[in-house]
């Protein structure tokens, strides 16, 4: 396959095993991450998505062990041959539970303690945290605690966080938990705009299906442990197997599905459900 951008990342018949299990909880995946695209992978509970966060970043093997088979390569290295340390200069992670996350007082002492850790010069650094809180519209937190923050505000400050090191590729494993539709939906607006105006990789793990489908590039179905379907999300809705494996449809494609089970183009997002209803109803009417 070539790629316009070249990969990124690539896992290589990869497998792995938590230390004391004896089932895979990836099992033979091969993913081909082009540089600069925004990838999704959902599927459901138990299918592997946090492992393969987990992989990506190191955090699989360095620190959980395990059994592995294969290879994960980064900029074209091997993780196993780069400490978490190189890693975290190139891919930027943010998890679900923001609380394990951060580990300082204040909002601002968050930041700048990463940007520390990186050896980012101070006359950098102001510009930095400055625009990361920006972006993820939490500007006028700067100076709180962040034991006094909402969930939310907490999902947004590990973003702000991640991003204020300026990674080539962010992984997320469902950064929008705590957060309500509108929150969910700037999350990914934000994520996308970090996509094209910085042209930084997003791969995020997302139960919420209306959010995949709008925004991502490439989106993975996983399934006990392997890549059971991946493409542009219009082509993996379109595979009825995946409403088997319990990953659910964008409301508006479900909708379409309903009403004709051979619907020509699947509507993905309102607006194009807007365009497929007025075409349905001028196809059935009297
Ligand atoms: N630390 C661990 N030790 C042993 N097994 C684990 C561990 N973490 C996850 N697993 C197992 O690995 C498999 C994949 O789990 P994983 O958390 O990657 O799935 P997931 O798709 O992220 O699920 P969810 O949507 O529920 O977060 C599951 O069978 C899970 O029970």
């Amino acid at each position: 396959m070539t790629l316009k951008n070249g990969p990124i990342i690539q896992f290589v018949d990869f497998s792995y095993a938590y230390s004391g299990t004896s089932s895979s909880a990836l099992k033979s995946v091969d993913l081909l991450v082009e540089k600069g695209t925004f990838v999704g992978f959902t599927g459901p509970t138990g299918a592997g998505k946090t492992t393969l966060i987990k992989a990506i970043n190191g955090i699989i093997p360095h620190f959980e062990g395990g059994k592995l088979t294969g290879r994960i390569l980064v900029r074209g290295k091997d993780t196993l041959t780069m400490t978490t340390g190189q890693i975290a200069r190139i891919i930027g992670t943010v998890f679900d539970d923001p609380e394990a996350q951060i580990v300082c007082l204040d909002v601002e002492q968050e930041l700048a303690f990463g940007l520390e850790n990186f050896g980012i010069p101070p006359e950098e650094m102001e510009e930095r945290i400055t625009s990361a809180l920006a972006m993820v519209g939490i500007s006028h937190l700067r100076r709180r605690s962040t034991q006094s923050l909402s969930g939310g505000q907490k999902q947004r400050l590990a973003i702000a966080a991640a991003i204020a090191l300026l990674p080539e590729v962010l992984v997320l494993d469902e950064p929008t938990s705590e957060l309500d539709p509108l929150g969910s939906e700037e999350v990914f607006k934000v994520l996308k705009q970090l996509n094209n105006d910085h042209g930084i990789t997003v791969l995020i793990a997302e139960q919420k299906t209306e959010l995949l489908a709008r925004y991502c590039d490439n989106l993975v179905v996983l399934n006990q442990g392997i890549i059971a379907v991946q493409g542009h999300p219009k082509d993996v809705f379109m595979n009825k197997d995946i409403i088997k494996m319990g990953v659910g449809l964008p409301q508006i494609t479900e909708l379409a599905l309903r009403l004709e089970d051979r619907a020509r183009e699947l509507p993905l997002t309102l607006e194009e459900g807007i365009i497929y209803c007025q075409d349905y109803l001028s196809r059935h009417r009297r």
